[in-house]
């Protein structure tokens, strides 16, 4: 039995949580607003982003981030990237030279364009063990106890299994890799290419076009994930292709509905307000685009996605951009 702290009580910092305490661990959830935490405490439930699933007794719930911290020395930050530097900035007066710190947070920081590991680098310095966790993993399909497999990415690989050991059981399957550039970014490009992919269904494309785009897609990613270091067999597993696929084609994917919602016509606000979740592709799309255009990679999907978000360009004609790019080689060099 070890004790975890899980930061960030939405959906997936509350699907997790509820994995390791079933897995016997003993387990805090700490959340930022007190009100939501207090909703937590009394109904054992998290209605508001992850309903009908009570909490075990070995899974408390916590506002207060002193607690929160003391109570752990493993720490998962499962904050949406646009917080969390300023999440790891108030955490960093409570570490103890025991704290490791792990994430699952999907995405890079938007002012700096970097990687979560850096932004860790950054705020609490290179000698904190470090890891990542990202893979196809819907928080309500982990929560309702539906078979999964993710991957854990640490540069010190004991820690990575020891995290994944924290995870694991005849249900959900934790693989390990000292590629923890390659699942960032796997997990980053595939939520950019899940709008794209809800634009063309929203537009009616159907499957031949679904098919396209995610393959198309992936050899973007990997574009982009081997010019900045990662592995190519990343792109090939859980945390590139195996989340592409997933986020590509279940409507759980918030980043593809509102991408649906774009393909119909719907105005933004009314999407983003009907989905009432963090859609971490939006942001996303803006840093992966800027990366491409400084390493100088092509990213057509991204591109185009880019317009779509930040250049009122309608959908159609982003697709017709895409159909009409001159003929190509398939191979990865393009
Ligand atoms: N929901 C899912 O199925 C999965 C989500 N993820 C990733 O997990 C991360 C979190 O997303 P979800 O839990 O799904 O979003 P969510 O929308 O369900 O919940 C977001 C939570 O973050 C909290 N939050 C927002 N700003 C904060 C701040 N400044 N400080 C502390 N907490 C803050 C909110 O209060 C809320 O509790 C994202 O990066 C997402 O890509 C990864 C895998 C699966
Ligand atoms: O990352 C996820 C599943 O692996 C969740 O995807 P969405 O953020 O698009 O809902």
């Amino acid at each position: 039995m070890t004790a975890v702290s899980v930061f960030g009580a939405g959906s997936w910092g509350t699907a997790l949580a509820l994995l390791m305490a079933r897995n016997g661990h003993s387990v805090a959830l700490w959340g930022r607003q007190p009100e939501h935490i207090a909703k937590l405490a009394a109904a054992r439930c998290n209605e508001r982003y992850l309903p009908g699933f009570n909490f075990p007794d070995n899974l408390r719930v916590l506002a207060d981030l002193a607690e929160a911290v003391r109570f752990a020395e493993v720490l998962i930050v499962a904050v949406p990237s646009h917080a969390f530097r300023s999440f790891l900035t108030n955490l960093t007066p409570h570490l103890s030279p025991k704290s490791k710190i792990a994430w699952a947070t999907k995405g890079l920081e938007l002012q700096s364009g970097k990687l979560l590991h850096q932004v860790i680098e950054d705020v609490l310095g290179p000698e904190i063990p470090a890891a990542v966790l990202s893979g196809p993993s819907f928080a309500r399909d982990l929560a309702a106890n539906l078979p999964t497999a993710v991957t854990v990415a640490s540069r010190r690989i004991g820690f990575a299994k020891m995290l994944a050991g924290l995870l694991h059981n005849n249900r959900f399957r934790a693989y390990t890799t000292d590629d923890i550039i390659g699942v960032q970014l796997g997990g980053a490009t595939k939520n950019v290419l899940a709008i794209a992919a809800g634009v063309a269904d929203g537009l009616g494309f159907g499957a031949n076009s679904r098919a396209a785009l995610i393959t198309r897609g992936l050899a973007e990613m990997m574009r982009l994930g081997l010019a900045m270091g990662g592995k190519p067999e990343t792109f090939m597993g859980l945390a590139g292709v195996g989340d592409l696929i997933l986020t590509c084609t279940d409507n759980q994917s918030r980043n593809r509905r509102f991408g649906l919602g774009l393909g119909k016509g719907l105005p933004r606000d009314q999407i983003v307000a009907e989905i009432g979740q963090e859609i971490e592709g939006i942001v996303t799309t803006k840093v992966i685009h800027q990366l491409a255009q400084n390493l100088g990679i092509e990213m057509p999907i991204t591109e185009q996605t880019y317009k779509i978000l930040y250049e009122n360009l309608a959908p159609l004609d982003a697709v017709n951009n895409l159909l009409l790019r001159e003929q190509k080689s398939e191979t990865l060099a393009c």
